[in-house]
């Protein structure tokens, strides 16, 4: 029988970390603010949570406080991390938080046609970005939507290959 020898562990190359994609969940009064994409043309009318790439030199918490100042004008304050992290393509990485208003109307003042304070059971209606729909899931469930408006959205937005 040759003699086998384990030699030192050999790991596979580490994949390089994905960048990361903040979105803020802004919610008020039982309803959560959509954002519907004008740009790139691909992602043009579909809906999703306002944000954008964190910057290299920057926190999550930081990119989510300038990306929703600079395309809704708002001012926020980022409160919690939602469990998860849903693969937008490769390299790139959505990572979605709650965060509170605290000042300004949010108004599409870049990337956006138009924003929707949406009641619960409209939030399935509308043409999500396919990894939006999950954590737009759990959203609905911590506002103690009813279990049918969390059914797998039928509404899903297909971005041109
Ligand atoms: N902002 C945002 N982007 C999302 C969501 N879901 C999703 O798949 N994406 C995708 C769309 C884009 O391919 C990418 C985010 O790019 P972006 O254009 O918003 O980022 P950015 O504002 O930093 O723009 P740039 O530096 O590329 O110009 O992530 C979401 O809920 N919010």
């Amino acid at each position: 029988m040759p003699e086998h020898r384990t030699g030192p562990e050999v790991s596979p190359p580490a994949a390089p970390a994905a960048r990361v994609v903040v979105a803020g969940a802004l919610l008020r009064g039982g309803r959560l603010l959509a954002a519907r994409r004008s740009a790139p043309a691909a992602l043009a009318g579909g809906w999703e949570l306002p944000g954008g790439k964190v910057e290299p030199d920057e926190l999550p918490e930081q990119a989510l406080v300038r990306e929703l100042r600079e395309e809704l004008g708002v001012l926020v304050r980022p409160l919690r991390r939602l469990p998860g992290a849903w693969p937008i393509r490769a390299g790139l990485v959505l990572h979605v938080w709650t965060v509170e208003l605290l000042a300004g109307e949010p108004e599409p003042l870049e990337d956006h046609s138009e924003v929707r304070w949406l009641e619960p059971a409209e939030v399935p209606l509308l043409a999500w970005l396919p990894q939006d729909v999950e954590p737009v899931r759990l959203l609905l469930a911590e506002l103690g939507a009813p279990e049918h408006a969390r059914a797998p959205f039928d509404s899903v937005f297909r971005p041109e290959l």
